[in-house]
């Protein structure tokens, strides 16, 4: 059997049209238009990728992109200044801290100051209750997209079991809500769990969030599993080329899984999209409008 390759890129770029027609319409009814404010600290190679797919994502789902790049040596408290900045400025619903940050910088203290308003990544504790307690607010993208394409293949979990394989607070925690909230039963795997091979092999439903190289091997997928891989690795070729790769060998589990997300072209570009939606959602709600 080979597995149904989930493409994450389609579904992204199909969200995306749907964006920009939402967009278009609350322009029309009350003069709006969504804005993304992301901020950068320093020059991490990996995070300059994002930043560029999200100022692309923002142009194709008619979002406003205000993108601020400020170098490696930023203090703490310009970064918080620029957060209050944007935290009163109308035309900016959502607000995207882009970590890790340099270590001069309390992360937590930069987080807790964005509005929970236009906490478009969702990280800000308010959002994380919110999600907790199942009541409506902004959910981390990763995961929202993670569950879309969940969703896809498996509309109902209802007796099915999935493992999570990591604890961050930005994939696994609230991925685990997600799954929660689906009915599914889940279990959260992380470094101190023993015997994960056998735990994965339980999972009707495998989520990899782990950052370590095809870590996930084959044989320890249950067959026909639904396997999301989050991880974005930058591993060197022979060769010398860098490349992507997830946290699952691919090539093995695609022999036995019913269903798998490639990197590049899975997750990654549904994160994306959902914090374009988020930001969508924010707009909406600064205005008291229904979606
Ligand atoms: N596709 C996308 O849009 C995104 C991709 N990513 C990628 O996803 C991956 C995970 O990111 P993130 O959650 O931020 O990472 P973190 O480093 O914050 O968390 C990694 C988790 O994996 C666990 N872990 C580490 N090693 C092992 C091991 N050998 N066995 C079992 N568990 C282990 C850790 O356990 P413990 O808690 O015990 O230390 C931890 O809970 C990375 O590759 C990252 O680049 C991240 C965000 C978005
Ligand atoms: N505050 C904050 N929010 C985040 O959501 C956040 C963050 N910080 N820090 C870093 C991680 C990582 N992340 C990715 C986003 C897009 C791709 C992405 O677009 N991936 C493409 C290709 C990327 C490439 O070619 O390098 C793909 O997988 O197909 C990957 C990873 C968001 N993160
Ligand atoms: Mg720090």
């Amino acid at each position: 059997m080979t597995a149904t390759i989930i493409d994450g890129k389609k579904v992204a770029n199909d969200l995306h049209e749907e964006i920009r027609a939402k967009a278009e319409k609350l322009t029309a009814s009350h003069g709006v238009v969504p804005g993304l404010a992301v901020i950068l600290v320093g020059e991490d190679p990996a995070s300059a990728v994002y930043v560029r797919n999200k100022v692309l994502a923002t142009a194709a789902c008619g979002i406003k992109s205000f993108e601020f790049k400020l170098p490696a040596e930023t203090s703490e408290a310009e970064v918080l200044g620029l957060v209050e900045k944007l935290n009163a400025d109308p035309e900016v619903h959502g607000i995207l801290v882009q970590l890790p940050l340099p270590k001069q910088i309390d992360s937590d203290k930069v987080l807790g100051l964005i509005d929970p308003k236009k906490d478009a990544d969702g990280f800000h504790p308010v959002n994380v209750g919110l999600l907790s307690v199942g009541l409506p607010g902004f959910v981390p993208c990763t995961p929202r997209g993670s569950a879309i394409l969940i969703e896809k293949v498996l509309p109902d979990l209802s007796g099915k079991t999935a493992v999570v394989v990591g604890r961050s607070n930005i994939v696994g925690k609230p991925m685990i809500q997600l799954l929660l909230q689906k009915n599914a039963t889940v279990t959260c795997a992380h470094s101190r769990t023993a015997d994960l091979p056998a735990v994965c092999r339980t999972a009707d439903v495998l989520v990899a969030a782990v950052g370590r190289p095809e870590m996930i091997k084959g044989d320890w997928i249950k067959p026909g599993a639904i396997v999301i891989d989050v991880g974005i690795n930058r591993v060197l070729k022979p060769d010398g080329k860098g490349k992507l790769v997830g946290d699952v060998a691919f090539d093995e589990a695609k022999e036995v899984a019913g269903a798998i997300t490639p990197v590049p072209g899975g997750v990654g570009p549904m994160t994306i999209a959902c914090l374009m939606l988020n930001t969508l959602d924010s707009a909406y709600r600064s205005v008291g409008a229904e979606i």
